[in-house]
C-alpha cells in the first residue's frame, strides 16, 4: 500500500535536501517522480526546490487553489509515476492534505511531504496539522540550537535581529529572518522580547 509521509521539522534541518535525495535515489533506480514546492516561496527563484548545500531542481508550483489531484491524474496520462515529493508542506491547505491522501489510497503513488511543525508563534500551520492527522509516517529531520539541544522551534527576528512577537503567520525568509532553537531558547528569547513592551506599558499606565 502507498503511504503518505510526513518528514517535518524546525528550518534549516535539511528538508530540502532530504527531498532532493530522496528524488535522486528514485531516479537513479529508473523511476519517475513529481516534484512541488509552494507558489508562494520564491527564494530560490519561482519554481525551484533549492537547499542550502546547493542542490536544486524544478518543481511543479501549488497554491491554495492547485488541484494536484487532477494535476497528478493528468500527468499519469503522459508517463507512469513513483513517488511525489511536496516541499514546504506547511502551506498545503486541509483539502490538498486530504487530496494527497486519495493519491496514495486511490492511485497508490507513494507521497513524501516536507515541511515545518510550527509557525514563529508555536502555532500549526495548516498543512502541518493535517499531515500531523492524516499522514502514514511521521519522521522527525534535526536541526540543532546554538546551545546543541534538537532545534524544534522557529523564532521570527527583526534587522537587529530582536525575536519578533507578532505578525502574520506567513513571512517568507531564510536565516535572517528565521532561528532555529530548542524550545528552552525560543522561550527565553520570546519572553526578552515581550520584556521591554510591558515596562514600556507600565510606565505609560
Ligand atoms: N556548505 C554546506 N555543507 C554542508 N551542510 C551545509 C552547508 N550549508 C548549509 N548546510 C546545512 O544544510 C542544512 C540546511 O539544509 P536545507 O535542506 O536547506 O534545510 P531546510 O530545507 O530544512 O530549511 C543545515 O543543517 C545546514 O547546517
Ligand atoms: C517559521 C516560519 C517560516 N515561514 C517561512 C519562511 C520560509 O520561507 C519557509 C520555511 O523555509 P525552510 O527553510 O524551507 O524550512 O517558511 C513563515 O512563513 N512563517 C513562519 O512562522
Ligand atoms: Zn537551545
Amino acid at each position: 500500500m502507498a503511504k503518505l509521509y510526513f518528514y517535518y521539522a524546525s528550518m534549516n534541518a535539511g528538508k530540502s535536501t532530504t527531498l532532493l535525495q530522496a528524488d535522486y535515489n528514485y531516479r537513479e533506480r529508473g523511476m519517475e517522480t513529481m516534484l512541488y514546492t509552494a507558489a508562494i516561496d520564491d527564494r530560490a527563484g519561482v519554481g525551484t526546490i533549492a537547499s542550502r548545500i546547493a542542490l536544486a531542481a524544478s518543481a511543479r508550483l501549488f497554491a491554495p487553489d492547485t488541484d494536484m489531484r487532477a494535476e497528478v491524474e493528468a500527468e499519469l496520462k503522459k508517463r507512469p509515476l513513483h513517488c511525489i515529493l511536496i516541499d514546504e508542506a506547511q502551506f498545503l491547505t486541509r483539502d490538498q492534505v486530504f487530496a494527497l491522501a486519495s493519491i496514495c489510497d486511490d492511485l497508490g503513488i507513494p507521497v513524501l511531504a516536507y515541511g515545518l511543525r510550527t509557525d514563529f508563534q508555536a502555532n500549526l500551520f495548516p498543512g502541518s496539522a493535517h499531515l500531523l492527522a492524516l499522514a502514514d509516517s511521521l519522521i522527525e529531520l534535526k536541526a540543532v540550537c546554538e546551545c546543541g539541544r534538537k532545534a524544534t522551534m522557529n523564532l521570527r527576528v527583526d534587522a537587529e535581529g530582536h525575536a519578533v512577537r507578532a505578525g502574520a503567520q506567513t513571512e517568507i525568509g531564510g536565516n535572517d529572518r528565521y532561528i532555529a532553537l530548542c524550545r528552552r531558547h525560543f522561550t527565553e528569547r520570546l519572553k526578552a522580547a515581550e520584556a521591554p513592551q510591558l515596562s514600556l506599558a507600565i510606565a505609560r499606565a
